[in-house]
């Protein structure tokens, strides 16, 4: 429940640090054309619901339990050779300029949980802020 904007479905994932995901358009945006500070603002809010409504736990290290950001995606995580497109909002409401190691990583593992992708199945992420590309893939 992210106060003034309404109940959104978030998955929360782990690449090194805690992210919380979701399409930009649960929260009537479009990460590719809004504005961005119309992003920043949404993603803070949910950044601060998580922090607020879930308990995170990490198996080693309890200073790594916490939530750093919120990525607000297009939506895209079914397997497509298509890049798909994201945005960082994260620790005091900094974007990151690149697709995130952090964040990609976590969002491979999410993809992967969920079936969407294979092991070695390559993906590209794109930053919605400077277009910049990382690629990367789940592995065992
Ligand atoms: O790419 C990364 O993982 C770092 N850049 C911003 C958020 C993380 O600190």
């Amino acid at each position: 429940d992210v106060p003034g904007r309404g109940k959104v479905v978030v998955d929360i994932s782990y690449g090194g640090t805690f992210y919380a995901f979701l399409s930009a358009e649960q929260l009537g945006l479009d990460v590719c054309s809004s504005k961005t500070r119309d992003l920043v603002s949404a993603a803070s809010a949910v950044t601060e619901a998580v922090k607020e409504q879930f308990k995170l736990h990490h198996p080693e290290s309890e200073d790594l339990a916490f939530i750093y950001g919120t990525i607000l995606t297009d939506g895209k995580d079914a397997f497509s050779e298509e890049p798909t497109t994201n945005i960082c909002v994260f620790a005091d409401e900094q974007v990151d300029r690149s697709p995130t190691g952090s964040g990609v990583t976590a969002r491979i593992a999410l993809q992967y949980h969920k079936g969407l992708i294979q092991l070695n199945q390559s993906r590209t992420f794109r930053s919605s802020t400077t277009g910049s590309l990382f690629t990367g893939k789940a592995v065992k």
